[in-house]
Order: structure tokens, then C-alpha cells, then sequence
């Protein structure tokens, strides 16, 4: 069937790029890699986060209310090959995570399509997929993917083990058969 064919990623670019602390969204990344294939990479900063999770969080909140980019230590050689970029990150103080706000300005991404995964704590997810599309554009933003991942406040850390990820996986297959992107 052509017409059913015709979006796959099956002859795509494909690039996974995501950003995680506790291994959560990580995880997520594997298994669209394992499905989709492509290049998959993980965004580092240059001044890495400090481990202690309040001092993150202030630091984090002040990032964001300064507009502040932390630079990338991570570099993608040649954006331009790429048809399809999924981006993945965690929800961090409501928002897109400061270094998926420097990836998404760095890089320009006009002409893509654009496939956001999350994980956040289940409390709120607040404005991170809207940020995406706002500093998108040019881009196809479509559906995103969003799971429930750790609660670092409540000493919760990687959860994507056993029923859950099998729960992850068996959802991740439904998401990407949705957006035609697998048959
Ligand atoms: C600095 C910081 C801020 C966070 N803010 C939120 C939030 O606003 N809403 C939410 O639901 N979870 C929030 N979380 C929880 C993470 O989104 C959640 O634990 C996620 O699964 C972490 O992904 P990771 O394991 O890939 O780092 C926050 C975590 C951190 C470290």
C-alpha cells in the first residue's frame, strides 16, 4: 500500500536527539531508536548541572527566567542531512529544559519534521510543547509522546524497568503506527 508507505521513516534521515538527568527520557530514546533506527544522540552541556536536586532546580528556574541558553558541549555534524528530528527531554520547572531551548535556537530545523517525546514527574507538564513549536517555525511539529518518568523531589528516580517499560514500549508502537511513521 503506497499511500500507507508513503510517511514512513523507512527511507528517512532520522535523528533522536534528548536530554536526560535521571535516565528516564533516555530510556524512552532507545526504544524509538530500536523502532525507527537513526542517529541517536544525547545533549551535553559544556557546564554540566550540579548533582544536588534543589540547587538544580533554582538554578534551573533561573535559567529560565533570564532566557538563558547554556551552551552545548554536544555538536551535530551537518543538521541538513536529517528529514525527521525527534526531540526528547524532560519537563523541568514547566518548562522545555534550558539545553533543548540552545538546541532548538542553534540548529536550524525549517523544512523537518519535528516529533517531541517526554517524561515528567505526572504533576505538570506546563508550557514545554508549545515552546518546541514556537521556536520551530519553519518545522512540522507532530503529536507528541508524553509518559510518566521519575519524581526526583520524592527520591524517585529511573522507573523505566519491567511492566512499565514493557507498558512504554507497547505505547511508543501505537504513537508512531498513529503518525504513519511505522507500519
Ligand atoms: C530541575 C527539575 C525540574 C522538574 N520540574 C518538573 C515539572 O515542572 N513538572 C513535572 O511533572 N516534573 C518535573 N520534574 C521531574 C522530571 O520531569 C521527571 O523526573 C523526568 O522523568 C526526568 O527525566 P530524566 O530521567 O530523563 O531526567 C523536574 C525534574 C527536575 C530535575
Amino acid at each position: 500500500q503506497e499511500s500507507v508507505t508513503a510517511n514512513t521513516v523507512k527511507d528517512k534521515k532520522v535523528l533522536i536527539v534528548y536530554l536526560s538527568r535521571t535516565k528516564n527520557t533516555k530510556a524512552v530514546a532507545e526504544i524509538i531508536h530500536k523502532r525507527v533506527g537513526g542517529d541517536l544522540v544525547v545533549l551535553e552541556l559544556v557546564t554540566p548541572y550540579p548533582e544536588h536536586y534543589q540547587t538544580m532546580v533554582d538554578q534551573v528556574a533561573a535559567e529560565n527566567a533570564r532566557g538563558y541558553l547554556p551552551p552545548l558541549k554536544t555538536k551535530i555534524d551537518d543538521i541538513r542531512k536529517y528529514d525527521v528530528v525527534f526531540v526528547g527531554f524532560p519537563t523541568w520547572g514547566m518548562q522545555l529544559p534550558p539545553p533543548m531551548k540552545s538546541f532548538l535556537k542553534q540548529y536550524d530545523l525549517s523544512g523537518k519534521t519535528i516529533i517531541p517525546f517526554n517524561t515528567n514527574a505526572g504533576y505538570d507538564i506546563g508550557s514545554s510543547f508549545e515552546t518546541v513549536k514556537q521556536l520551530c517555525p519553519n518545522s512540522k511539529v507532530l503529536e507528541r509522546f508524553s509518559t510518566k518518568g521519575g519524581i526526583e523531589r520524592d527520591g524517585i528516580l529511573f522507573v523505566m524497568e519491567g511492566d512499565k517499560e514493557k507498558q512504554v514500549q507497547v505505547e511508543i508502537e501505537k504513537w508512531l503506527k498513529k503518525l504513519a511513521l511505522i507500519n
